[in-house]
């Protein structure tokens, strides 16, 4: 049985009528990891998480997947239903699959509670803070148990204690052999990475320092 991976060779990517964004990353995902994707804004790190994602194909290179059977997202934005409890948020994805109420319920709860949510629980998503919702969506991403989960942005929104507790948790769902990937600006983000993929002006073909 092959190992779970993720294997790119010449990974290449441009929009129709715009310059690359960046050309020939090669990189491994293994579990256990947590992958940094750093670089300036706009240089295609949410780009390049879609690509991982399955949701754009790349207009060069290669993506090599073994045993990825479900991927997580988490949205720079977070997104939700404005009357519906944060509780509801984590549960239905669950519900959808099966699950019954009360181990849903059970289960949400306690993925909640490594996000510092308990208190938000029964609360409407219009009600949360930036932050809470943002946790929420991490809370929500990783209930599925995915086996790639790829994260934009998790520490915009919060503060520093609070991105602390949140690169904390990242890095223990990784050590649990989950592979996590974080596009990020934040250097303590980055920090808090085993290894990084980086996006700089070098990857971002044909834009050159002026
Ligand atoms: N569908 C699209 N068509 C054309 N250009 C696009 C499309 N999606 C993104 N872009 C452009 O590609 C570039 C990279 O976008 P991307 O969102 O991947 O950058 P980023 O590094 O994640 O930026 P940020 O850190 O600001 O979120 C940007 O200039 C963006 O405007």
């Amino acid at each position: 049985m092959t190992a779970t991976h993720v294997r790119a060779t010449g990974l290449t990517h441009r929009f129709p009528g715009t310059a690359t964004l960046f050309a020939d990353l090669d990189f491994e995902l293994l579990p256990g990891r947590i992958t940094g994707v750093c670089g300036p804004s706009g240089c295609g790190k949410s780009t390049l998480l879609a690509i991982l994602a399955g949701w754009l194909e790349p207009v060069g290179g290669a993506l090599e997947m073994s045993g990825i059977h479900r991927t997580g997202w988490v949205f720079q934005n977070p997104y939700g239903v404005p009357a519906r409890t944060a509780l509801d948020h984590v549960t239905l994805p669950l519900l959808a699959r099966g699950w019954e109420r009360s181990a849903a319920d059970a289960h949400a709860t306690a993925v909640m509670a490594d996000f510092h949510l308990d208190q938000a629980a029964e609360r409407p998503f219009r009600e949360l803070s930036g932050g809470e919702s943002q946790r929420l969506m991490l809370a929500r991403a990783l209930c599925s148990a995915p086996d790639l989960l790829l994260v934009d942005e998790p520490t915009a929104q919060l503060d520093l204690s609070t991105a602390a507790t949140v690169n904390a948790t990242l890095g223990n769902i990784a050590r649990d052999g989950t592979i996590v990937v974080i596009a990020t600006h934040d250097p303590h983000t980055r920090e808090a990475c085993t290894e990084v993929i980086d996006m700089d002006r070098t990857a971002c073909g044909g834009t050159a320092p002026r």
